[in-house]
């Protein structure tokens, strides 16, 4: 009870000095209350040896709890939660002090000791995602159950909240029929397998523990849930934070940026300039590299902050140091927002020259010290979404790299708004995502050839990852080159460009000739082409689910391409072409990160080199097994 700990607080700093707070990390906060409830038994501490779950202690706290010392660790808001202590090699002790009071579903955050008494007698399964069509009626025939959410950081596809208000649906909607069916949230961080198992075990005991048919779309009565809790992209709270050296061009970028977002409508918008926040937010701090690091991070948080209710927070400060900017990427994911960065990359030269401000001159004369580029450092990023160097350009056409990177990341579409073509090539311009593609394009004669069997790749744009898979996948044809067709779109495709010249360059460079790269022409999505594909393999998830909603009957043939392959792998051999993807379709992988195929757009030849092989890799497994078909089937 809160009353007695804190008397027990009294005694205690009275007799003894204060020990040392610290406040560990959502996935540390998550690994401690598992630890306090006995949850990952027979691991009882931090840092055992050989054990996935640590704790990362400040040096200075970490030499005190190595001395036998002892820290405490607090909530967030302060709240001591436990106090660890140990050292020595066998890692450090928990004694917790309270657990979390309140919060989203507390009270399906029970101990595993009462779970196995209140649920003694049931089957227990997980979830990690919105429950399936399959899964739903699988929970229908095994009667009584206990739904363990396991909701800790990095586990669930959803958000926990997210992820308990889908099984919580679920849940009710079953036992409506008349089985009883509870939902219990276990806060278990991503750890692996082995410790996942023991956890899961130690809430079941004895009771037997079902795996759930894997993968499949949520079914029809969560996906409003779902939709809310993992928005479409260009639905997403949105960072687009601007670096790069004084004089850069930021603030004029940034500016233009707004005002093209103004002008668009339909966004909540922010801006964090620098100079206006350092007038505001930072007023008071200096030039040093930790008043820096504090205000990119006061920048970082307030842009999350925005991110995590769906607004778009436009930034444009130096932040010149590489671990801040990750940093600040970090609170944005934390938030369930995007973060896109934005290098503006003009060299010190011209910035120099441009001198707006006069603080270059200032600078040189030693009259500004520690002066961005001068006498003080700027890391370049290599994590930039896309990199802009204003040299010699006008402000229109900078923006237009930029407003191009958001729109192929599928962000925002602010290309083509209502002043079209202004200060554009004509090959730039592009129309909107969700026109109806014509007719004929749909029926395209190759592409449904009676007898072979018609794959659609899809990517955001289909100039880079989607038309790399089409170019591609004929290389990995063996026999008969026209057992299998392949075609591709994009979920924001723009319409009739040519393949990113990198990526057309790494096409090239493995064998796809001039002829072809030349002869391929992009498109957006269109559920027609979904409806008359036998298999739409995507790059990433979030396509996948974006197929899925414009088509959602089609779930039993869309995958990532990653998920396929691993799907494939682990289907008999003797399983080649239709046979084959029917099968995957029941039994398909559940899709993880190592099955994405990231966007290399922008990120230079080694980011295209790199996303290249991993296709390749990917579709030396994929596509000989369709193409059984010509063989076995003709
Ligand atoms: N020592 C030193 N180094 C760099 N810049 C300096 C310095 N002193 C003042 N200024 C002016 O402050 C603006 C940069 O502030 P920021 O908040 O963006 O910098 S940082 O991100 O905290 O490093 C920067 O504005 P911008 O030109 O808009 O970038 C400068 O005008
Ligand atoms: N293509 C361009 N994009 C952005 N700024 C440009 C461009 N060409 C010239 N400039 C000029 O460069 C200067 C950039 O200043 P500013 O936007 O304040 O940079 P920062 O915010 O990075 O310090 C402005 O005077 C702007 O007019």
């Amino acid at each position: 009870m809160p009353t007695v700990l804190l008397w027990f607080g009294k005694i205690r700093r009275v007799s003894n000095p204060p020990l040392p707070q610290h406040c560990p990390s959502p996935r540390e906060l998550d690994d401690l209350e598992l630890l306090s409830a006995g949850a990952m038994a027979p691991v009882l501490g931090f840092n055992e040896p050989g054990s996935p779950v640590i704790l990362a202690l400040p040096d200075a706290l970490a030499d005190e709890v190595a001395a036998g010392g002892a820290v405490e660790l607090v909530d967030p808001e302060g709240l001591p939660l436990a106090t660890v202590s140990g050292g020595g090699g066998a890692g450090w002790s928990v004694t917790p002090l309270t657990h979390a009071q309140y919060g989203p579903f507390r009270r399906l955050y029970l101990r595993p000791s009462d779970v196995r008494e209140r649920y003694a007698g049931r089957s227990f399964v997980t979830v990690t995602d919105a429950m399936t069509d399959e899964q739903v009626a699988q929970l229908r025939e095994l009667g009584d159950v206990a739904v363990l959410a396991l909701v800790g950081h990095g586990t669930p596809a959803l958000s926990a909240v997210g992820l308990l208000r889908a099984t919580l649906r679920v849940a009710d909607l079953v036992a409506a029929e008349g089985g009883a069916i509870d939902v219990v949230a276990v806060p278990l961080a991503a750890h692996g397998e082995a410790l996942r198992a023991q956890v899961v075990a130690n809430y079941a005991g004895t009771n037997p523990v079902i795996d759930l048919a894997p993968g499949g779309a949520p079914t029809a009565e969560v996906a409003e849930i779902v939709r809310a809790d993992r928005p479409p992209r260009d639905e997403q709270g949105l960072v687009i934070f601007f670096t790069g050296l004084s004089g850069s061009g930021k603030s004029t970028l940034a500016q233009a940026l707004m005002d093209r977002l103004l002008e668009h409508g339909g966004r909540s918008l922010t801006s964090l300039d620098g100079d206006v926040v350092r007038r505001n937010l930072s007023a008071g701090l200096t030039f040093s590299k930790a008043d820096r690091e504090t205000n990119i991070r006061r920048i970082g948080w307030v842009a999350a902050e925005i991110s995590r209710h769906g607004g778009v927070a436009v930034c444009s400060p130096i932040a010149p140091f590489d671990e801040t900017r990750q940093q600040v990427r970090q609170y944005v994911a934390d938030a369930g927002g995007a973060f896109f960065l934005v290098h503006v990359a003009t060299p010190l030269e011209e910035c120099e020259r441009r001198d707006r401000k006069g603080l270059y001159a200032k600078a040189r004369r030693g009259e500004i010290p520690g002066f961005t580029g001068i006498s003080s450092p700027y890391e370049e990023p290599q994590d930039a979404d896309v990199r802009v160097d204003t040299t010699g350009r006008t402000i229109d056409d900078a923006l237009d790299d930029v407003l191009v990177a958001l729109r192929g990341a599928g962000y925002l579409d602010l290309v083509d708004d209502e002043a079209p073509g202004a200060g554009r090539a004509p090959e730039q311009a592009v129309d909107l995502p969700g026109i109806p593609t014509p007719a004929a394009d749909v029926a395209d004669g190759a592409r449904a050839a009676a007898g072979s069997l018609s794959i659609l790749f899809v990517c955001t744009a289909n100039i880079c990852r989607s038309p790399y898979m089409e170019l591609r996948a004929d290389a990995f044809l063996t026999d008969d080159p026209t057992a299998v067709q392949f075609a591709s779109a994009g979920t924001h495709g723009f319409v009739d460009r040519g393949v990113d010249s990198t990526m057309a360059r790494v096409l090239l460079s493995r064998g796809v000739s001039d002829e072809r790269l030349a002869s391929f022409r992009s498109r957006p999505l269109t559920r027609e082409l979904v409806e008359a594909a036998d298999l739409v393999l995507t790059a990433e998830t979030s396509h996948r689910h974006f197929v899925l909603e414009e088509a959602p009957s089609a779930f039993r043939k869309v995958f990532t391409l990653g998920q396929f392959a691993e799907s494939v792998a682990r289907i008999d051999e003797t399983l080649v072409g239709r046979e084959l993807i029917a099968h995957a379709g029941h039994r398909r992988a559940t899709g993880t990160a190592a099955h994405e195929v990231g966007d290399p757009f922008n990120r230079g030849r080694a980011a295209a080199e790199q996303a290249a092989d991993q296709v390749d890799g990917l579709l030396r497994v994929v596509v000989p097994r369709l193409a059984g078909t010509g063989r076995t089937n003709p």
